[in-house]
């Protein structure tokens, strides 16, 4: 059996450079992943199943090949002329449309899974071709290191280490829709994101998506004033289309401290205390 973690990603800014003529936006985003996220395991068997356990579970009942982990295996299956069937657990994690990418990690986890499993290198280009296929962020959850992601964030450039730093990360419960914040978009174009190393160069950029997910859920609002009232708190922002916000600390003892307040505050909103990856 191959398991495989699925960590959340993280989009540490996120500049939109236009809009292009197939509808996508083009961006120059920092992508970052967390030690938190889904974990998938595949292993052969008689008929193709998918087990889904964990506490967002029930949030993918219903949606069965429309699960980006079925689709990642039949695209693998079919790019890679395999018959094999195969049984896949998911454990779910992460809450579902929240802008940490957790359909995307688990996308990415699968198609890594069966490569180890089908005697496939990790690293084979046809995987980052089935990548780019199932959505603009599974080529940066395949890659699974910080870079910065350019085009529809399939163009991929790693920038330098950023694992250890404890990260807060906090959703208020409320789904957001990625295309409909991408529709908000106020339509001025932004420029690259600031140079210079990951978390410098993410400290003087931004997220351009978060005013408009603001507009949209203004509870979005009130988790950045939360993150941002908190002790050592150098870099508060909301990830991808929202509505997870994160809270980078220099030290796990104030990460600590601001999640037993964010707990204490708002008892019913996610809280995950992880660290980058
Ligand atoms: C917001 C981000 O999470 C930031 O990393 C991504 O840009 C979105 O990644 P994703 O959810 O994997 O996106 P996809 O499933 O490819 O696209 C969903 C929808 O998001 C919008 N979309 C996505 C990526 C992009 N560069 N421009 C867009 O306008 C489009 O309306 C698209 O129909
Ligand atoms: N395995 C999966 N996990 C989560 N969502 C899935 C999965 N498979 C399909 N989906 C669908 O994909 C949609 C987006 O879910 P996901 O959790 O990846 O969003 P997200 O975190 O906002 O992603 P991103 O940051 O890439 O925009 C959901 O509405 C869900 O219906």
């Amino acid at each position: 059996m191959m398991i495989e973690p699925a960590r959340a990603k993280l989009n540490l800014a996120l500049h939109i450079r236009g809009k292009r003529e197939d509808g996508y936006h083009e961006l120059e985003t920092l992508f970052a992943f967390v030690e938190f996220g889904d974990k998938i395991s595949v292993d052969v068997a008689e008929e193709d199943r998918l087990a889904i356990t964990g506490p967002y579970a029930e949030a993918l009942t219903g949606l069965e090949g429309d699960n980006l982990v079925c689709r990642a295996r039949d695209l693998f299956r079919e790019r890679f002329g395999i018959d094999d069937k195969v049984a896949i657990t998911l454990a779910k994690h992460l809450p579902v449309a929240s802008g940490i990418g957790g359909g995307s990690a688990d996308a990415a986890a699968t198609l890594r899974a069966m490569a180890r499993q089908f005697g496939i290198a990790t690293d084979h280009p046809e995987l980052m071709r089935c990548a780019e296929t199932l959505g603009s962020d599974v080529p940066a959850c395949l890659f699974g290191r910080t870079a910065i992601g350019r085009g529809r964030g399939e163009k991929l450039e790693a920038v330098d280490d950023v694992a250890g730093i404890p990260a807060l990360l906090v959703n208020p419960g409320v789904a957001v829709s990625t295309p409909a914040v991408f529709a908000r978009w106020s339509g001025e174009a932004s420029d690259g994101l600031a140079p210079g190393r990951a978390i410098q160069s993410a400290m003087a950029s931004r997220n351009d998506l978060q005013p408009p997910a603001i507009a949209l859920q203004s509870v979005i609002g009130d988790v950045i004033k939360l993150l941002d009232r908190q002790q050592g708190a150098r870099l508060v922002r909301m990830s991808g289309s929202g509505a997870t916000c994160f809270a980078l600390f220099a030290r796990a003892d104030e990460c600590h401290r601001a999640a037993a307040n964010v707990r204490a505050a708002q008892p019913g909103w996610w809280c995950s205390e992880t660290a980058l990856a």
